[in-house]
């Protein structure tokens, strides 16, 4: 579990990045941290891509349906306009994000703002997705997830596309994806191309 650091009484800010695939609990992770944090009484802005309306317009919402209120955001830029005067940012749905999510991310550390982002690490195909791989290249604290593969139950790394789409984005819940393990993936890759 994830403890939250402070070393000296100087109010410094920090980035962490939660990833994994789908299913894994980034989402709930989030929202966990962001939940202490408003118990703390500390001044916070949450934010998410304004493509990602898949269980909300607003909320940040996990497949377990835990939610909590926040921003939907164009582009990353509108992030450090929103963030006056905040002690904490989190940001959902991160490989939806343009590149400068992660100057953007910088310029609120080094303001002293704690930033806290969740993300997809890798699309359908197991390529790194979008400012991932920067993101977490930057961070200073990294939290890796997993979910249960839905063939085998073992760890799941990966969210297996169950339709023909080709196009990297494409929003979708168990209708469209499943998370797997490695060996179960490459299995439904050869059945796809057999198929
Ligand atoms: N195959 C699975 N492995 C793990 N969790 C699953 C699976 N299928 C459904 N879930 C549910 O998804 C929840 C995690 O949702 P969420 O935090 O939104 O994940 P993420 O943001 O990583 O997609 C779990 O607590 C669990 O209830
Ligand atoms: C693998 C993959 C996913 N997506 C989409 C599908 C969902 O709408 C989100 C991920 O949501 P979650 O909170 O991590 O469950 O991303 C996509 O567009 N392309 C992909 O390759
Ligand atoms: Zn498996």
């Amino acid at each position: 579990m994830f403890i939250e650091p402070s070393l000296t009484g100087e109010k410094r800010g920090w980035i962490e990045v939660i990833c994994g695939s789908m299913f894994s609990g980034k989402t709930e992770e989030l929202i966990r941290r962001l939940k202490r944090v408003k118990i703390a009484n500390l001044k916070i802005e949450i934010f998410k891509p304004s493509i990602d309306v898949r269980y909300s317009n607003v909320d940040v919402v996990s497949h377990d349906d835990n939610a909590i209120q926040s921003t939907p955001v164009s582009s990353s830029q509108n992030i450090l306009l929103l963030s006056q005067d905040v002690d904490v940012v989190g940001i959902d749905e991160a490989q939806f994000f343009d590149s400068e999510i992660v100057s953007v991310c910088e310029i609120l550390a080094r303001k002293g703002i704690r930033v806290i982002i969740a993300g997809l690490d890798m699309d359908f195909k197991g390529n790194p997705f979008g400012p991932m791989p920067q993101l977490l290249a930057v961070a200073d604290y990294i939290t890796k997830l997993h979910a249960i593969c839905v063939k085998c139950g073992n760890i799941a790394n990966v969210s297996f596309r169950k339709t023909p789409q080709k196009g990297q984005v494409l929003l979708g819940e168990k209708d469209v994806y499943e998370p797997r393990c490695r060996k179960c993936y490459a299995e439904g890759l050869i059945e796809n191309k057999e198929a």
